[in-house]
Formats: C-alpha cells, sequence, structure tokens
C-alpha cells in the first residue's frame, strides 16, 4: 500500500510562532517504516521526498506517486535506498541488488519502477534531477569516513558519507548516515546552516524508551522536538539541524538544493545560539 503526505515550506518567522505541535506538524515526519507500506512525504522545501517501504510479508512496488505530475517516479527524478533493517532486496531495471543494514542503492534519473522484499526496512529519498547518474550499489567500505568531535564534548562520531562527487555522483542529492563513540551523543554540535541546501534526518538504532532531543531553528530562536526512533526529520534551509540523545543512536542525514559541497556550511558560534 502507497501512502503519501505533502508538508509545505514555511518562512523562519511563522516557524518561531509555532507551539509544540505545529513545530511538528510542519517538521517532524512520523509513521514510517510500517509493515507493508510505502510511506512518502513530498517536502517543498527543495521538492526532496522522503519515506520507508517494509516488505514485511510480501514484495511492494513503487512506480509512481500524484504528487510528482510524472508518468514514473524516477522520470525526473534520482533517488537513494538506506537499509536499516536486516539484508532485503530492491530490483530496478531488471537488476536486484541485495542491500545489507548500512548499504545504499542510488537509482538515477529514468529508472523504472522499484520493488522491495526481503528482511529490509528501507529508507527512501529523492531529489529533482536533470541528468542520469548510473545506478550503484554502496558498501559501507566504499563510503567516504569523516571522524569528528571529542568525548569531552560528548560529540565524537563518524560520518559515513554515502552520495558524496567522491563515492557516487548525484544531482542534488547528498546523503549518509552518522555513528557515535559509546558516550558521544551530540550530533552536529557546534551547529551550523546552509541556506543552499535543505536536510532531513532520520534517527534510526534509538532504544525504544529512549529519545532525542532534535533542535532546529534559526540561531538565534531555536526549538526542539522529541524524536523516537526511526522519525525523521525535514530541516529547512534557515535551520540549525542538530541534537541529543538520551541514549544511543544512529542518523541518516540528506540534503538537496543548489550545490553538493559537503563542506558548504555556515558555522554558528557557540555563543550565538539562543
Ligand atoms: O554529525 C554531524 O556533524 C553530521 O552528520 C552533519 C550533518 O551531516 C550535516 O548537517 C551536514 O550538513
Ligand atoms: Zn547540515
Amino acid at each position: 500500500m502507497l501512502k503519501t503526505e505533502t508538508r509545505y515550506a514555511i518562512d523562519p518567522a511563522t516557524a518561531k510562532t509555532l507551539d509544540t505541535q505545529g513545530l511538528r506538524s510542519h517538521f517532524h515526519v512520523g509513521g514510517l517504516f510500517a509493515d507493508d507500506e510505502i510511506n512518502l512525504t513530498y517536502s517543498h522545501y527543495d521538492r526532496l521526498i522522503m519515506g520507508s517501504a517494509v516488505p514485511a510479508n510480501g514484495p511492494l512496488t513503487l512506480s509512481d506517486m500524484p504528487e510528482t505530475g510524472t508518468k514514473t517516479f524516477l522520470e525526473r527524478r534520482e533517488m537513494a535506498v538506506l537499509n536499516i533493517g536486516a539484508a532485503g532486496d530492491v530490483a530496478v531495471d531488471g537488476q536486484t541488488y541485495t542491500l545489507e543494514k548500512g548499504e545504499v542503492l542510488y537509482v538515477g534519473m529514468g529508472g523504472g519502477a522499484l520493488t522491495f522484499s526481503g528482511a529490509g526496512r528501507f529508507y527512501i529519498l529523492s531529489a529533482p534531477a536533470h541528468q542520469t547518474y548510473p545506478t550503484t550499489h554502496i558498501k559501507e567500505s566504499d563510503a567516504r569516513r569523516v571522524e569528528l568531535g571529542t568525548p569531552e564534548q560528548a560529540n565524537e562520531r563518524v560520518i559515513i558519507q554515502v552520495l558524496h562527487p567522491d563515492v557516487c555522483k548525484s544531482c542534488q542529492l547528498l546523503m549518509g548516515y552518522t555513528q557515535f563513540k559509546p558516550g558521544s551523543v551530540w550530533n552536529t554540535m557546534p551547529a551550523h546552516v546552509h541556506d543552499r541546501r535543505m536536510e532531513a534526518y532520520l534517527y534510526f538504532d534509538v532504544d525504544p524508551d529512549q529519545r532525542v532531543f532534535h533542535i532546529m531553528g534559526e540561531p538565534t530562536e531555536t526549538r526542539h522536538m522529541v524524536i523516537a526512533n526511526e522519525e525523521a526529520i525535514i530541516s529547512p534551509p534557515w535551520s540549525v539541524h542538530c541534537g541529543a540523545g538520551t541514549g544511543s543512536y544512529t542518523f541518516c542525514w540528506a540534503m538537496a538544493g543548489d550545490n553538493v559541497d559537503f563542506t558548504d556550511m555556515d558555522m554558528v558560534a557557540m555563543g550565538d545560539l539562543r
């Protein structure tokens, strides 16, 4: 079953007037990873689509989505599929790719319908594309690893860059995931913004009774949302995006926008955060 939802883009002046439920209705994406469903959220921030497919009791096929106004989903789009579950298969254009946990399939513009099967829990990301790059299966050992942070700052982590120009070419999508050293809980701190690109976070491997406090907003107007396992966040281009977990977790970050330069960030001095 395919379930879809649209989220419109709002400006920072409106965002800072919202209460908890208002913030969540715009920026928190729940209800993902339901058995036997493909769940897609169409965001008007850079028209990123994010969602999930869990083929628990049989294959699920994604061929199109009314919101794109195209005959097929990938007619004018590219896609990344990250498996956060046990091994599962993604079939596209006559090829079947077995994705282990942490592996990604990039599918270029013009790809056909995708069929998901097996024990995978598939996280789907898609952005408009302007040219076709080859469909590529990317394993963790193919990715770029960037080690950051310190134990003293509780932010010692490794950023695993999967869709990155040095690993796998894409039009707009930049994505990967960040893992923590034991005891480190702060992601993306010191904080930054990048008005050229929006970002989406999926938090996973969070214990059921633990939460991540995700921080968003303009640097001088921060707000938080409390996030459970396998829930996601839409981060507008004008917003910081960082958080701390009450326990261990991993998160997938993904961006779309004007460039694919991971390092293009405007860092926020700690003293400027409010
Ligand atoms: O832990 C981090 O730092 C990150 O993962 C950074 C995010 O990927 C990001 O915000 C990239 O712009
Ligand atoms: Zn960022």
